[in-house]
This record gives C-alpha cells, structure tokens and sequence, in this order.
C-alpha cells in the first residue's frame, strides 16, 4: 500500500460513522521487547476495519504479527501508537479498569491456552463467564441459543474430557459467545483440528455472525479457513500486504503466494 493510499485510509477510518465497525486500527504501531535482546517490530503501522455483523480472517505466514493484531485489538496488549476502537470506544483513552470491563463485557476470547476447566461439565463452562460476572446479565433465550449452537444436547452435561476435539473448541466458542460479545477474536480457532472438526468450529463461527448478529476477527495460517470469512486481510512482516471481499479458497492462496514474495522487496525498501 502507498503511503498516501495508508494515510488516505487512516483518514478513511479514522471518520468512519459510529457503528459501521465493530473495531477499528488505525496506524498501529508495536514493538515487542525481550530483556537484552533487540525490540522486534510485530506491527507496522496497521489499519484494519471490522465491519459489523461480518467475519474477517486475517492471514499471514508464521511470525507476520497476527496475534500481536489480536491481542492488541482486544485491548490485551497495549499498542506502542496508533489508534485502536472497539465500536465508539478508544482504547487509549480507557483506564485499567474500563478497559478490563470493556473486555469482559464486549469482547469474546477464543485463544490458544484458553481451554476448558476439566472438573465442569460442558453446559458448567460454557456459563462461567456469566456466572463469574453475577448471574442475570445476559438473558435466558440468548444462553438457550449459545448453548443450542453449541451442538449434541446430550454432550452438555459430559466432562471435557469427553468431547472429541472439535467439540471441545466448539465449547470454548460458546464460551466465548455466552455473555454476547460486539466482537469474538479468535486465534488460530481451527488449529490442530482434522478437516471435519474444523468445519464443525468454522460453522459456528458462521452461525455468530449470520444468525446472532456478531462480528468475528480472526487469525489464521490456513487459505480454507480465510476463505470462510467475508472479508480476508493479508498481513506479512507487520503490514497489511492485500485485502479481500467474498473471497475463495482459490483466490486467497494466489493472494498469499503474491504477498509472500513481495515481502522481502516490502522489507529491504524499509531497511535502506
Ligand atoms: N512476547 C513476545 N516477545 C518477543 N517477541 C515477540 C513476542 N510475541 C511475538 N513476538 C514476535 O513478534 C513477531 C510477530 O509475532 P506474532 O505472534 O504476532 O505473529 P503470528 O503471525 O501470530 O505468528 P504465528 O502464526 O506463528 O503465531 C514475531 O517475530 C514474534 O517472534
């Protein structure tokens, strides 16, 4: 992207009308810094727009920086500058604990590492959130329909440990969804699934945005996945490389192929 095409779309997104997006970054910029090691640059200045009511993967080779676009999205990790909005609200301009309420409230987490508590049954965890939160928060017919989307009825009151893997992160979706998040994040949601159970995840993240109204931002490695989405952004070496509406599976791995070998040009230029 040029530079005055980044800045015309930073201006772009920066004046979008209030609910068109259910997250916006704008110019985002984050270095992460390890102890006596060089900082190394994750993002690059990013403008990203989610629209309302759509699902957008972002996709990228390993290390292209999108789960520092997520995390940072989610309000987890605070960008180095630049702005980040979830719907009307600046992260910037929120305290610690407006933006842990912002989180708990607003935003659905599906991330690696985020898995089940072994000793609930399944309907027990995909609750938590709510009942963590007070009970009464979020209404009987919206539990009854994650709960539903969820799947086989007589999986609810089994153990984690009883579910098949696709299952399992189809619980921790529903988990996720249970206190009615503007927005779910998903990472990498389909990792280490066959083909079969990532179909089962990918139908849910579907059904949240086509049938409950949410909005979905995702991260993947894998063209299939992207290609589920509405929208497909290409992310390599910390930039937005390419953009995609209605995208299909073919098209996304031309995309990526295309942005993978313009990267290094991308980068020596950045170096000189
Ligand atoms: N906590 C951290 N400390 C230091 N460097 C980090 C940290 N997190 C990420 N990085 C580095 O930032 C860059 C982007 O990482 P990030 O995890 O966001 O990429 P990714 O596209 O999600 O990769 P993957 O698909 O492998 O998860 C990489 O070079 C990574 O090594």
């Amino acid at each position: 992207m040029s530079r005055t095409t980044s800045a015309l779309t930073r201006k772009a997104l920066g004046n979008a009308s209030p609910g068109r997006f259910a997250a916006r970054l704008i110019g985002v910029r984050k270095s992460h810094r390890t102890p006596g090691g060089p900082a190394v640059e994750a993002l690059r200045g990013v403008d990203l727009a989610v629209p309302t009511g759509t699902m957008v993967a972002v996709i990228g080779p390993s290390g292209a920086g999108k789960s520092t676009l997520l995390h940072c999205a989610a309000g987890l990790t605070p960008a180095d500058s630049g702005g980040i909005h979830v719907g009307e609200t600046s992260l910037s301009t929120l305290n610690e604990r407006a933006l842990t309420r912002l989180r708990r409230d607003r935003i659905g987490l599906l991330l690696p590492g985020f898995d089940l508590v072994p000793a609930l049954t399944v309907r027990e965890n995909i609750t938590l959130p709510v009942d963590l939160a007070g009970r009464g928060r979020v209404d009987a017919g919206w539990s009854n329909r994650v709960i539903t989307a969820f799947g086989p009825a007589n999986r609810l009151d089994r153990r984690p440990r009883e579910l098949t893997p696709g299952e399992r992160r189809r619980a921790a979706c529903a988990r996720a969804l249970i206190g009615r998040p503007e927005i779910l994040i998903a990472d990498e949601p389909t990792a280490g699934l066959d083909t079969r159970a990532a179909d089962e995840v990918l139908a849910l993240l579907r059904l949240a945005v086509s049938d409950m109204g949410r909005t979905v931002l995702t991260a993947t490695r894998d063209p299939y996945v992207a290609s589920r989405a509405d929208i497909v952004v290409f992310l390599g070496d910390g930039r937005v490389l390419d953009r995609l509406s209605a995208p299909d599976q073919h098209e996304v791995l031309l995309r990526m192929r295309r942005s993978e070998s313009a990267a290094p040009a991308r980068h020596r230029r950045a170096e000189r």
